[in-house]
């Protein structure tokens, strides 16, 4: 009887429209509390893309599709000027519902405003931690407040310069035995022809592995280690879920977690062996000149292994593909810009001749090689786009003066340094001198000698508490390598085709098509020096 009841037509069309009826009285109210609760922060709502869960979901659907198809960053450029004109700075909102809302910018007062002046309102946010955690656990890429300090502080003592400066590790897998020596295979004859990109994602894994580890994963000799595609893999399922966000349960996880498997293979035995060592032992290493790691290096601070592998696998996240893709871009814009190539090989030669391995001195010291990095970065920032959760209520600053952006806790700010850097708003048309300047979009290494980008218009390692801990260890291994190229080869060439290289958005942001190329070694023979 009652199961007739529930299931005759009448009462099914009944039960239905009393759910919608309370499903839309639910929405608008909780509408309405959300809109009070921006109203209190004393801000306004940013120029709205999509307010309802079917505009906002199709939104976010056109986000997964863009980057699939590789066309992220005309669909991040679609967004703004869709909104146009807008008095808040380049921001929109995109809200799925309330309490599930989007701020996109790119304007540099609001980024300025989430990594410092705000920087308590702003963080990683408790659902970009679950979301992460089985990858980084609790570690400093995915943390905030003290669990994020603490971190840091165990971190920051293996960056200190006269760590950074023993340059030994990077000769070990950029020199003769490590990438030169790959790059030598690539053809009999003085011309060699290599998929760099792949080489330098190979040689950034074994310089990061061999930092952390004291052992590196071998991936120049073995591109198909275990480590390295598991590795690969588990990021690119990560940046899915994170942009998928709230759809990210329809992602199946089993390769993901398979990946996750496989690191901990790799890394526990390396964590043991530390944990192993008496305490005495680790001091012992750090005094001498060689054989301390970053492990030993925390491990005197604790004895977790899980605390251990988790800050591990973070800085290895954070520090092998930024290097790696950022040396990508820059090869690649060196071999379109013979120009250039030839300037900074005279540089480079002029310092350190055709075979002596750079001091750290010497790097700093060439001037035209940090505006080549510099451009690379202004053009390529290695992570593109990055998120903040609203930890608090909050205001995003309006550069018109007036009310600014409210911002509600739990809602998602995302900003794109990518966007931003590449802004014609940002620039000046002439440079100090009065002479016009390269358009914003041009890899020009000599615009850094006529121009200084105003603060937070350039900010490819973040800015603020949270800055890239491995800023100066990563500009250091960058300009190693770009040196130990250029001291050999004395010509570069792009063997792909222009037209179909993107950019391809992961967690970091590298070219599409990687970076086939030709190199050519030198000829000439200098009297009183090797080649
Ligand atoms: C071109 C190279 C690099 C670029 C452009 C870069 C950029 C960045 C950016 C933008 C962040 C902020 C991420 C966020 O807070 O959401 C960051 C954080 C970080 N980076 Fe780098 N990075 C580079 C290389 C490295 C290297 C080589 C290492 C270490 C070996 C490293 C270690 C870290 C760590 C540990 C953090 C987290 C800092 C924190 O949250 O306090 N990075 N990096």
């Amino acid at each position: 009887m009652l199961t007739q009841i529930s299931l005759s037509a009448p009462n099914l069309a009944l039960g239905t429209a009393v759910f919608l009826v309370l499903s839309v009285v639910y929405y608008l109210i909780q509408y309405t509390r959300h809109e009070l609760r921006i109203r209190k922060t004393g801000g306004v709502r940013a120029p709205v893309l999509a307010g309802n869960p079917i505009t906002g979901t199709l939104w976010l659907l056109y986000c997964a599709r863009a980057q699939m198809k590789h066309t992220l960053t005309e669909y991040f450029e679609s967004m703004f000027s869709r909104a146009k004109p807008s008095h808040f700075g380049d921001i929109v909102e995109l809200q799925v519902r309330p309490g599930q809302r989007y701020l996109i910018t790119r304007d540099p007062d609001h980024i300025k405003t989430i990594l410092t002046s705000k920087f308590t309102s702003f963080g990683k946010g408790q659902q970009f931690h679950e979301l992460w955690r089985p990858f980084l656990g609790d570690s400093i890429f995915t943390t905030d407040g003290s669990l994020w300090h603490d971190s840091r502080s165990l971190i920051r003592p293996m960056f200190i310069k006269d760590r950074v400066s023993d340059l030994h590790t990077f000769e070990r897998w950029v020199g003769q035995d490590g990438l030169l020596g790959k790059i030598a295979e690539g053809g009999a004859g003085p011309v060699k022809e290599v998929e760099l990109m792949d080489l330098l994602y190979r040689m950034t894994l074994d310089v990061t592995t061999d930092f952390l580890l004291g052992a590196a994963v071998g991936s120049l000799d073995n591109p198909r280690a275990e480590f390295a595609e598991a590795f690969n893999e588990v990021q690119s399922i990560q940046t899915y879920l994170t942009m998928l966000g709230p759809l990210e349960s329809l992602i199946p996880r089993r390769r993901y977690h398979r990946g996750i498997r496989a690191i901990d293979r790799f890394v526990m035995p390396y964590i043991d062996a530390a944990l192993a060592l008496p305490h005495d032992e680790l001091e012992k290493l750090e005094n001498s000149d060689r054989g301390f790691t970053f492990l030993h290096s925390i491990a005197r601070y604790t004895r977790d292994p899980r605390v251990l592998r988790d800050q591990i696998v973070a800085v290895l996240l954070a520090g092998r593909d930024t290097t790696a893709a950022t040396l990508s871009w820059a090869f690649l814009e060196l071999s379109r810009h013979p120009d250039a190539f030839q300037r900074l090989r005279r540089e480079v030669i002029d310092a350190v001749g055709r075979s002596r391995a750079p001091t750290y001195d010497d790097l700093k010291g060439m001037v035209y090689l940090r505006h080549v990095l510099n451009e690379t970065l202004r053009l390529y920032p290695a992570v593109p786009y990055n998120l903040r959760t609203a930890l608090e209520d909050a205001t995003l600053p309006n550069p018109a003066g007036g009310p600014g952006v409210g911002v509600v806790e739990g809602d998602t700010v995302v900003y794109s340094t990518f966007s931003m850097q590449r802004c014609p708003s940002l620039y000046p048309r002439i440079d100090d001198r009065g002479e016009p300047l390269p358009e914003p979009a041009v890899f020009a290494p000599e615009r850094w000698e006529v121009w200084t980008p105003r603060a937070w218009n350039y900010v490819p390692f973040n800015g603020g508490p949270r800055i890239c801990v491995g800023q100066n260890f990563a500009l250091t291994e960058m300009a190693y390598c770009v040196v130990r190229i250029l001291q050999k080869y004395d010509r570069l060439e792009y063997c792909g085709d222009w037209d179909a290289q993107y950019h391809e958005a992961e967690i970091v942001g590298r070219p599409g098509k990687g970076v086939r190329v030709r190199l050519w070694e030198e000829h000439v023979q200098i009297a009183g020096e090797e080649k």
